[in-house]
């Protein structure tokens, strides 16, 4: 299987520094467990483009690399990837910059990545592509002649058409999409968003099985929703880096009940907002005031696109200013803390946290809080407060669901969650756990692979039972 993304995270590099990003973290455990090739940008600059692959081989995993040049970064990584679509995909039309230099870097980068790949594929071997940064490699690998198998795997949402359509340009990019023979989305919420527009702007007649019919082809289009490595993940949570993690953070909290959120620093997960519901949650509940501490892990990300520095910007204010209003000489409510850690001690961190808080404005998944379920202590595990608009909402219903958007209501949630009595906080876990462990990144890897292969032999409910369950 040759595995396509726009980083490859090389996997000592990432153990090191802690993976950030859901992507990285589950194509690691994916090409591991079924081996493979994995293939992209080595987040490294190059005068030159020179389409040079550098060939690794970490952890049972085989990496090829190449460098793109500055030019090529500014126009497809930090401009067309996310400052076009990315806030698009998330419904961010106010941040959705239209620049004819994006989609022109867009274009060439993903030429360049046709090329260098070119080389690695040989007769039957699966191609798996990921994400919105590489919508347009399959078709340019088929214009140089490449027969075999190709699948494309989208870890963001999809938008509805009303706002795709404002991108200029967007009915030939989701044409481009139409080569591959499998196009995997994270919940049939986007999978009906994209079928929505296929038919409704191209004219396209999608059947019962939502295969569309393009151009004599089926296209397979299907939710394949992302899991966590459920097997490592509880393995670290129960190693000594997470006992200490543990121990660390709860000694240093003397009583007080936490909250923990883990989110790279993006618009998407609506941390400015989070934090307006926690000092809200303080405001309505000073017998709680200095009793309770939300530890926000926020690593940098995308730190060259304006709207990311803003945001930083945002949260250092929100931070100070609710921090200011209710700490005391000897204890701030808010931990924020730009830097990113390995999971092992995440792991820890999240069981010593009476609530977990995800709650993105929108998200494909949100790895975070599979993660967070994964960690607890069945016989006394903390609670789960998840936005609505999360894809991982899908599946984990017995989360106490909210709307990011209402302070109220989420402050209002958290008062809940702490007054939750421990019964129903193990019977939550307990159905919220069962989900976590069925739906693993190696079901989501069988279903996408069987899929690829063409067998038709996706596990009977796959995506509509486990929505439901
Ligand atoms: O590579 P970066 O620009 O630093 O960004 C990190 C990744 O962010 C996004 O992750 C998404 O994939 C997760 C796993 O499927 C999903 O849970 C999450 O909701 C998504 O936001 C992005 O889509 C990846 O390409 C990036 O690698
Ligand atoms: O300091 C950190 C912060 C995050 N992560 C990992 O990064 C992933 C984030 O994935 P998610 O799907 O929640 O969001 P994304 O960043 O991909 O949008 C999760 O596996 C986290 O454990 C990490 O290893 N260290």
């Amino acid at each position: 299987m040759i595995v396509v993304s726009n980083r490859v995270s090389v996997p000592k590099a990432a153990g090191a520094a802690g993976a950030q990003g859901g992507l990285a973290v589950a194509l690691n455990s994916a090409l591991r467990e079924h081996g493979g090739i994995w293939f992209g940008w080595s987040g490294q600059e190059t005068e030159e483009f020179t389409g040079h692959l550098d060939m690794q081989r970490n952890d049972g995993i085989t990496t090829a690399t190449i460098d793109l040049e500055p030019q090529d970064i500014e126009e497809y990584y930090n401009g067309y990837a996310n400052r076009t679509l990315w806030p698009l995909f998330h419904y961010r039309i106010d941040l959705t910059e239209y620049d004819r230099n994006f989609g022109e870097g867009y274009e060439r980068v993903n030429a360049r990545f046709a090329d260098s790949v070119l080389p690695l594929i040989e007769e039957e071997d699966l191609v798996w592509v990921h994400d919105y940064h590489l919508l347009p490699l399959g078709s340019q690998l088929r214009e140089k002649g490449v027969k075999n198998r190709m699948g494309l795997f989208l870890h963001t949402p999809w938008p509805p058409t009303r706002l795709l359509v404002s991108l200029p340009f967007h009915e030939r990019l989701v044409a481009s999409m139409l080569e591959y023979d499998v196009l995997g989305f994270q919940n049939t919420e986007w999978l009906e968003s994209f079928l929505h527009y296929v038919q409704k702007e191209m004219g396209l007649k999608v059947n019962l099985d939502n295969s569309i019919e393009y151009q004599g082809r089926r296209v397979i289009a299907r939710a394949f929703p992302i899991g966590i490595d459920f097997r490592e993940f509880t393995e670290a949570a129960q190693g000594a880096e997470a006992r200490e993690a543990h121990d660390r953070l709860k000694s240093s909290v003397r009583g007080r009940k936490i909250l923990i959120g883990v989110d790279r620093l993006d618009y998407s997960k609506g941390l400015g907002e989070r934090f307006e519901a926690f000092g809200r949650f303080l405001a309505d509940n000073p017998q709680d005031a200095g009793k309770a501490v939300l530890l926000q892990i926020a690593p940098p990300s995308r730190g060259d696109v304006a709207s990311y520095q803003q945001i930083r910007e945002d949260l250092e204010r929100k931070t100070g200013h609710i921090n200011g209003a209710h700490a005391d000489v000897a204890f701030v409510p808010i931990r924020y803390v730009n830097q990113g850690y390995p999971r092992a001690q995440l792991a820890g961190f999240y069981r010593a946290a009476d609530i977990g808080l995800v709650t993105p404005l929108r998200d494909g998944m949100n790895l975070v809080a599979k993660e967070y379920i994964a960690a607890q202590d069945p016989e006394n595990p903390g609670v789960l407060i998840l936005s609505q608009f999360a894809g991982a909402a899908h599946q984990l219903k017995d989360a106490l669901q909210v709307n990011p958007h209402s302070t109220e209501h989420v402050a209002e949630t958290i008062r809940k969650a702490l007054d939750m009595p421990l019964a129903e906080r193990r019977d939550r876990h307990a159905k919220l756990l069962a989900s976590v462990r069925e739906n693993d990144v190696q079901r989501w890897r069988e279903d996408f692979v069987k899929a690829l292969v063409g067998k038709n032999a996706v596990r009977t409910g796959t995506t509509e039972h486990n929505e439901a369950a």
